[in-house]
C-alpha cells in the first residue's frame, strides 16, 4: 500500500549528522527547533544509558519544508549533528583517507569479533565486510535520533489537529514491572519525564532502578517493555479491507523497525490469549456520548481499525547486545574462539525506547489520520475532520433520530 505520509532517515551513529525527511505533511502545522530538541532530549534521558548521553548534543538544523515555524507542505528536512564528529572525522570521513593516517588511528582498529544479539554478525558477511564498524554505525539506535525529529512533527500536527497526545510510559525494566493497570494521559507525561526509568507507578520505579544498579554491577545489560498510549483518536482511523491497510498492523510494524524491539502487543494482547471471549472482549452498553465500553482490552483496535478507547501498544525490548561482561563469538578474521566487541555503551535503554515508541507511534496515526481525511493544509484536513466527527456523533444519538422519524420534537 502506498501512504501518504512517508519518512526516511539517513546517517551513521559516528558521521557527521543524521538527517530525517518526512513527506506528505499538510501545510500550517506550528512546529520549531526548538520543539524538535526538546522532544530529542526526551529521548537521551533515562536511568542506565551509557556515557555518550552525558557528553553529546543533539544540533538541530530544520534544512528544508518549514517557514517562520510552520510546515510548508513540502517535504521537511531534519538535520540532527553529532557532536562527536570532529573525533570521529577520519574514521568516518565520506571521502577518501590516506591508509597511513588510519593505520595509526586507534579508534580505526578493525572489529572482527560480532557480539552476539547485535547486527555485526549477519552484516559483516551479508555486506562483504572485514570489520564491523561500518554494519554498526548504520545498525546503532543513535538513527532513532532522527525519527524523534521527524516523529515531532507527527505529534505537532495530531495535536493541532485532533487535540490528542502520544504518552508513553515504562511497564518493566528486567523483571521489576508495574502492578498497576493505569493507564497514562497527557496530564502524567510531566511526571513521567521526570522519573529517571519513565515510569508511572512510583513503586515499580525503585524497584527498576535497583534492577539497573545490579545488572550495571554485574556487567550486564537489561531490557524491558514501555506503552504507547493515545487518547481521543476519531474512530475508523485504518481499516479492515486488507491486512496492510489494518493499523495494528502498521503499529505492529513499525515498533518492530526500531533497534532491539523484540515484541508489540495490541491492548492485552498475550493476556487476552489466554482468556475466555466473554472474558477477553470489551462490553458495551448506552452511555451519553452514545456507547459506553465496560472495559479496554483491545486497546481501541477492533478490525484494524480505531474504536474510539484509547490506543494502548506495547512494545518488548531485548537487554543491549554490548554486554560488558563479554559474550564469547567468533573472531571473524581468523575462525578463532574469541569473546565480543566491547566498549562503552547503555546498561539498560528502554526508557529512551519509549520516546522513540512515541515517534513511531505519532507517525502511524498521523500517516492514517491524512489518509482518511486528506487536505493540503492543516485548517482544510480539520474541517473535514470536524465534519466526520459531527457525521459519527449524530449516527449515535439514536433517541433524537427516532423522535425526528416518528415527528416528534427533538
Ligand atoms: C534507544 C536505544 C539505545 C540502544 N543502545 C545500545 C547500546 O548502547 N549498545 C548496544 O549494543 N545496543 C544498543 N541498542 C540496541 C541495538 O541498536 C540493536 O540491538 C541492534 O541494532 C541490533 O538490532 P536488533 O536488536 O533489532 O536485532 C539500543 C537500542 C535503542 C532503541
Ligand atoms: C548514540 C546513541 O545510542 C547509541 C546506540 C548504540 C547501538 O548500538 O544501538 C550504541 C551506543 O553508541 P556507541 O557505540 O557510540 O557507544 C549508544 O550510545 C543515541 O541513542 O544517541
Amino acid at each position: 500500500m502506498e501512504h501518504v505520509l512517508r519518512w526516511i532517515t539517513a546517517g551513521e551513529s559516528h558521521g557527521p549528522a543524521l538527517v530525517a525527511m518526512l513527506e506528505g505533511m499538510v501545510a500550517g502545522v506550528e512546529v520549531t527547533s526548538n520543539d524538535i530538541a526538546e522532544n530529542l532530549a526526551r529521548r537521551r534521558l533515562g536511568y542506565g544509558r551509557g556515557a555518550r548521553m552525558k557528553f553529546e548534543a543533539d544540533k538541530v538544523t530544520p534544512l528544508g519544508g518549514l517557514r517562520h515555524g510552520k510546515t510548508l507542505g513540502g517535504p521537511i528536512a531534519i538535520e540532527v549533528g553529532n557532536t562527536e564528529w570532529p573525533k570521529w572525522e577520519q574514521v568516518m570521513s565520506p571521502d577518501p583517507v590516506d591508509p597511513a593516517i588510519l593505520a595509526d588511528l586507534a579508534r580505526n582498529e578493525p572489529l572482527t569479533r560480532p557480539r552476539p544479539g547485535h547486527a555485526d554478525f549477519a552484516g559483516m558477511l551479508k555486506y562483504g565486510f572485514e570489520d564491523a564498524r561500518p554494519v554498526l554505525e548504520r545498525a546503532s539506535a543513535r538513527e532513532t535520533a532522527a525519527r524523534v525529529a521527524v516523529g515531532t512533527v507527527a505529534r505537532r500536527f495530531l495535536k493541532q489537529c485532533l487535540g490528542v497526545d502520544v504518552v508513553s510510559h515504562v511497564v518493566s525494566i528486567g523483571t521489576a514491572a508495574t502492578t498497576s493497570d493505569a493507564v497514562p494521559g497527557a496530564d502524567d507525561l510531566a511526571a513521567i519525564d521526570a522519573s529517571p526509568v519513565r515510569a508511572l507507578d512510583k513503586d515499580a520505579e525503585e524497584a527498576m532502578i535497583k534492577e539497573i544498579e545490579s545488572a550495571k554491577r554485574a556487567g550486564d545489560t537489561l531490557g524491558g517493555v514501555v506503552e504507547v498510549v493515545v487518547h481521543g483518536l476519531p474512530i475508523g482511523l485504518g481499516s479492515f479491507i486488507s491486512g496492510d491497510n489494518r493499523l495494528d498492523a502498521r503499529l505492529a510494524s513499525a515498533l518492530m523497525g526500531i533497534q532491539a524491539i523484540k515484541g508489540v502487543e495490541i491492548g492485552d494482547g498475550f493476556e487476552t490469549s489466554r482468556r475466555r471471549g466473554s472474558a477477553a472482549h470489551d462490553e458495551m452498553t448506552p452511555g451519553p456520548d452514545g456507547v459506553l465500553r465496560l472495559s479496554n482490552r483491545a486497546g481501541g483496535l477492533e478490525g484494524g481499525m480505531t474504536n474510539g478507547q484509547a490506543l494502548r501498544v506495547r512494545a518488548a525490548m531485548k537487554p543491549i547486545s554490548t554486554v560488558p561482561r563479554a559474550l564469547r563469538t567468533i573472531d571473524m578474521s581468523t575462525g578463532d574462539e574469541a569473546v565480543a566487541i566491547h566498549q562503552r555503551s547503555d546498561v539498560c535503554a528502554v526508557p529512551a525506547a519509549g520516546v522513540v515508541a512515541e515517534s513511531m507511534v505519532a507517525l502511524v496515526v498521523a500517516q492514517a489520520v491524512l489518509e482518511k481525511f486528506g487536505g493540503d493544509s492543516i485548517a482544510e484536513t480539520s474541517r473535514n475532520v470536524q465534519a466526520y466527527l459531527a457525521e459519527i456523533e449524530e449516527r449515535m444519538h439514536w433517541e433524537e433520530r427516532r423522535r425526528a422519524a416518528a415527528g416528534e420534537p427533538v
